[in-house]
């Protein structure tokens, strides 16, 4: 158990698990939820902490009363914002969850300025920009959770597919956190062999695709707003890897300032992950077909943050 202090703004379904994971696994000594549903939160911090004592866990969860609560967090996690809902792309949620972000973001700046900051709220790469130029962070302390968690959804698919190597695969997705992501399956393994010697062509690309789909196939089984388990456990790591000084690699999404050739803009690439928040960016040699693709994806994000300028900055 580690001295240390994570807030979580946004009590709701990500929130809220991320909050009951890093309880149960002891992974901070304090949490704070904080949320402008007050009896939610109030509810949320109670279940949680109940639970941590149930499992015996020292992590205190306390719910915010007011913005002061945040002072001396070391890591703060962003999940407040509207979730989409079936026929919504997570686009659509730009300027909605825009303007949530600013006055987040600007109650950070003013309580907890040292806080390294983990964006979850959508559309998430839009959401890590409009982070870093309402609050003037540096971009090593304002990283988006997205690659994570879209990894993890394409290990999911190649097992299917396979029918074997449950905890041996390891996945690759870059790019942003949209319908046109970029899954990298001559970096995806089972048991450190690439899954091009095992799987067909045609299996690798509806892996692929599925993956793609992966946030909308929830959607719309669950009609009511968007997945939470694996978002919340992916965060988790980044976070422990940041509070542990861990120093693991996994693709977030960052501001590019030269890496793959891209000024001012975010997209997912694979990071180095320490006490100092962002301690590398890593340039992977891309193939001809993933550079287009990864150019395609961030000309994306780039149309987002371009409505983001025009209405905020
Ligand atoms: N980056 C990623 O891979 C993922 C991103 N998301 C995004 O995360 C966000 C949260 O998703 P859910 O937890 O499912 O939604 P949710 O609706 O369950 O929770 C959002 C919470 O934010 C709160 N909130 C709104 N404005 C606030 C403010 N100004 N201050 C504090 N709290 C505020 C709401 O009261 C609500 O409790 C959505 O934008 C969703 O699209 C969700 C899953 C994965
Ligand atoms: O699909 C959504 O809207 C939520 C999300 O980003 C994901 O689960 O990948």
């Amino acid at each position: 158990m580690i001295n240390k202090k994570v807030t979580i703004i946004g009590a709701g379904n990500v929130g809220s698990t991320l909050a009951y994971t890093l309880a149960s696994k002891a992974i901070c000594s304090t949490i704070i939820l904080k949320d402008i549903r007050e009896n939610i939160v109030e509810a949320m911090s109670l279940d949680i902490s109940q639970s941590a004592n149930a499992a015996k866990s020292h992590t205190i969860v306390k719910a915010a009363k007011t913005s002061k609560d945040l002072e001396g967090s070391d890591i703060v996690v962003i999940t407040a914002g509207v979730p989409r809902k079936p026929g919504m792309s997570r686009n659509d949620l730009l300027l909605t969850n825009a303007k949530i972000m600013e006055s987040v973001i600007l109650e950070v700046k003013e309580n907890s300025p040292d806080a390294i900051v983990i964006v979850v709220s959508n559309p998430l790469d839009a959401m890590v920009y409009s982070a870093l130029k309402s609050s003037g962070f540096k971009k090593e302390k304002v990283i988006g959770m997205a690659g994570v968690l879209d990894s993890a959804r394409m290990s999911h698919f190649i097992l299917d597919k396979l029918g074997y190597g449950a905890g041996q695969i390891e996945a690759l997705v870059m790019g942003g956190h949209g319908d046109d992501m970029v899954p990298l399956p001559n970096h995806s393994t089972v048991a450190g062999i690439c899954i091009d010697n095992i799987l067909i062509k045609k299996d690798i690309d509806d892996i692929v695709t599925k993956t793609r789909n992966g946030g909308l196939q929830i959607v719309k089984l669950l009609e009511t707003g968007s997945a939470y388990y694996a978002p919340a456990h992916a965060t988790s790591l980044m976070v422990e890897s940041i509070l542990n000084n861990e120093k693991k690699i996994y693709p977030c999404s960052v501001l590019l300032e030269g890496e793959y050739g891209y000024e001012n803009i975010v997209g997912g690439v694979p990071v180095m992950l320490g006490s100092n928040g962002i301690e590398k960016i890593i340039e992977l040699d891309l193939t001809d077909e993933q550079k287009v693709l990864f150019e395609k994806s961030i000309n994306s994000v780039k149309e987002l943050t371009e409505v983001l300028e025009n209405n905020f900055f």
